[in-house]
C-alpha cells in the first residue's frame, strides 16, 4: 500500500481539494488517479499531471490506494459504489465528501472498511476551508494523520464525535459560503437601489463583507462587541439594526435556514 489516492469527481469539491493537496505539495501528481465522466474536467487534472480515467472500469487491476475520495454527488452513491466493491472490507480508506450520505450506506457497498466523512466547502479552493471531519474506528492513527496533513492545505479543520454532527456542519459552514454569498447579493442590490453603479456596489458589498470577516479573526473582540463598535447611539447602523434584529428577525431566518438544510442533509442520507 502505498499513499495512493483515487478521487472519484473532479467537480468543483474534488477538484478544489485536489488543487490545495497539490499545490502545498503534500500529494505528487503521479500519486493520484482520477475517475471523471467529463472530459474537460479530466483535461484540466491532467494538465497537473495527474492520471485520469473516465470510469472505474478503467482502473488498473493492480491498484491497493491508500484513499479513494468520493466527491460525487449523494443521489449517485447507489450507482456508483458498487464499481468500487473490490476495494472494500480492506486496507483502502474511503474518504466521503457527500452531503447526507452516510458510513452505513458507503459500508453497504464496501463492506465493513475505514470510512471518513469529510464536509469541506467551497474556499477550500483558496486555502479557507471550514472542514468537519468524521472517522469510523477502522480508520488508522496512520492514515487519519495523514488525511488531516492533506485537509489542513484546504483550511480549518475541526473533528466531531458524532455521526450525525457532520449533517449539522453541513448546514452551517458546507452550505454556509451560499448564505454568505446571497447576503452579498443582497447588500449589492441594496447598494444599487441608494443610487450606486453595479461595479461599484458590488465593491461595496464584497469589500465590507471580507473586511468584517478578517476583523472578526483577527479580533479578541466577539462579534457582539464589535457589532456595538459599529452602532453609534441613535446614529445610521442603529437605524438598519433596528430592521434586521427585530423580534430577532435575522437570527430567526438564518436558524430557520439551517435547520431546513440540515433536514435536507438527514433526508438525502435515507
Ligand atoms: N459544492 C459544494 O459547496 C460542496 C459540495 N459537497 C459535496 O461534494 C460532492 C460533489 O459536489 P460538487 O463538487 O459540488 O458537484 P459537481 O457536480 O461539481 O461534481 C461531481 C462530479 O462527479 C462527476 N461524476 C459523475 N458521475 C461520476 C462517476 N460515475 N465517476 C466519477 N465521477 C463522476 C461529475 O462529472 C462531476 O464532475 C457532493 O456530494 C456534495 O454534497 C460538500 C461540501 C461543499
Ligand atoms: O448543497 C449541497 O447539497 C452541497 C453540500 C454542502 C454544500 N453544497
Amino acid at each position: 500500500m502505498s499513499n495512493e489516492i483515487i478521487l472519484v469527481g473532479a467537480g468543483h469539491m474534488g477538484y478544489a481539494m485536489l488543487e490545495g493537496w497539490l499545490g502545498a505539495e503534500i500529494l505528487k501528481p503521479e500519486q493520484v488517479v482520477v475517475v471523471e465522466p467529463a472530459e474537460a474536467l479530466r483535461d484540466r487534472v491532467e494538465e497537473h499531471g495527474c492520471a485520469a480515467v473516465s470510469s472505474a472500469a478503467d482502473l488498473g487491476d493492480d491498484l491497493k490506494p491508500q484513499i479513494i475520495v468520493l466527491a460525487i454527488k449523494p443521489q449517485m452513491m447507489n450507482d456508483i459504489l458498487p464499481d468500487y466493491k473490490r476495494f472494500g472490507a480492506a486496507e483502502t480508506t474511503f474518504l466521503s465528501v457527500a452531503a447526507g450520505t452516510s458510513i452505513a450506506t458507503i459500508e453497504g457497498h464496501t463492506g465493513p472498511s475505514p470510512v471518513i466523512r469529510v464536509m469541506p466547502n467551497t474556499p477550500s479552493a483558496i486555502g479557507e476551508g471550514m472542514l468537519g471531519v468524521f472517522a469510523n474506528e477502522r480508520v488508522s492513527d496512520e492514515t487519519m494523520q495523514f488525511v488531516d496533513q492533506l485537509l489542513v492545505t484546504s483550511g480549518d479543520v475541526v473533528h466531531v464525535e458524532r455521526e450525525e454532527q457532520i449533517d449539522a456542519i453541513t448546514a452551517i459552514s458546507g452550505s454556509g459560503p451560499g448564505y454568505v454569498f446571497h447576503f452579498i447579493e443582497a447588500l449589492t442590490e441594496a447598494a444599487k437601489a441608494v443610487g450606486f453603479e453595479e461595479d461599484t456596489a458590488l465593491l461595496l458589498a464584497k469589500q465590507t463583507i471580507y473586511g468584517s470577516a478578517c476583523l472578526a479573526m483577527e479580533s479578541e473582540n466577539s462579534p457582539t462587541e464589535l457589532r456595538k463598535q459599529v452602532t453609534s447611539p441613535n446614529g445610521t447602523t442603529a437605524a438598519a439594526l433596528a430592521v434586521l434584529m427585530e423580534g430577532d428577525a435575522m437570527t430567526k431566518l438564518v436558524t430557520r435556514a439551517v435547520t431546513a438544510a440540515r433536514d435536507r442533509a438527514v433526508e438525502l442520507g435515507k
